[in-house]
């Protein structure tokens, strides 16, 4: 057993949306280096489970805490100062339509500053090419990129301040299954130059395979009992097939494996 304090901890956290209760009762570890996979159905709760993460949301009730400390109780400062160490590639990358390449992954460093831009122009070069990318896009405006190239760059961005935590909210979806591996390929190669404690939310069955060391499956609240637990699994990648509950064997042999089929056949 790892003494290890975990990086992230939900205790108790329960999420309304007027009547909606969309998170009930939910208590998650996620421990330093985990590249924890979300998975479960469209509405379940996931992207509001990384907002809690960063702050963006509050629960309703319960707590989340980052590193022990409860994220309520930090000053609106300390929170940003948390937030600079979280790097986040939002679902549509979020990229500032006004600003070129070059100055959505300046941004961070900007904001953070205490950087030359000598510095700047190093590190917006370097994170750049990590992702794939010529150093030729750094001019260009997001609306001349293609899909992947602009979750690429989102990507550039969400790395520029070399984050302890990374979270993904669906970053392949939308692109074809080659860009799809490149992604993928990326979260790997991020994982493996620094260590990183990872959450991706995601319905894609490879990135699972190939990216998670733990997935944990969210059930909706709406369709469970009110005396179950809204964790359905919580394990390796290996061991979906196999799980107890047949709602998750159902979910990974159901949806997931078309999807994946799909995106295998695709021309
Ligand atoms: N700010 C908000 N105000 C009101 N309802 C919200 C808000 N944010 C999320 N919800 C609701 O919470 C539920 C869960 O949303 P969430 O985006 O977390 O789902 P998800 O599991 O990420 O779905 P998907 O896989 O489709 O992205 C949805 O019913 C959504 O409408």
């Amino acid at each position: 057993m790892s003494d290890a304090e975990p990086v992230v901890r939900l205790r108790n956290v329960t999420v309304q949306f007027g009547t909606q209760t969309v998170l009930q009762d939910v208590d998650l570890d996620i421990m330093p280096q985990d590249t924890l996979c979300v998975i479960g159905e469209s509405g379940c709760g996931k992207t509001v489970l990384l907002k809690l993460i960063v702050g963006l949301l509050q629960p309703t009730e319960g707590e989340v805490l980052f590193e022990g400390k409860p994220l309520h109780k930090l000053s609106e400062r300390d929170l940003t100062q948390l937030r600079l160490r979280i790097g986040f590639l939002f679902q549509q990358a979020a990229l500032f339509d006004s600003l070129n390449v070059f100055d959505n992954v300046a941004f961070g460093l900007r904001a953070k500053g205490g950087f030359t831009e000598a510095d700047i122009s190093a590190r917006v070069r370097e994170r750049v090419l990590e992702v794939g990318l010529p150093a030729s896009v750094e001019p260009k405006m997001p609306a001349e990129l293609s899909g992947g190239m602009r979750k690429r760059v989102g990507l550039a961005r969400a790395l520029a301040l070399d984050p302890d935590v990374m979270l993904y909210d669906e970053p392949t979806t939308g692109l074809d299954p080659i860009m799809t591996d490149v992604i993928n390929e990326l979260i790997l190669q991020t994982r493996s130059r620094r260590p990183v404690t990872s959450v991706i939310v995601t319905h894609e069955l490879r990135t699972v395979e190939k990216c998670a060391s733990r997935v944990v499956m969210l059930y909706p609240r709406s369709r469970l009992r009110s005396d179950e637990k809204q964790i359905l699994y919580d394990g390796p990648p290996t061991g979906l097939a196999q799980a107890e509950d047949a709602r998750v064997r159902q979910f990974i042999q159901g949806e997931a494996r078309d999807r994946l089929t799909e995106l295998r056949d695709a021309p």
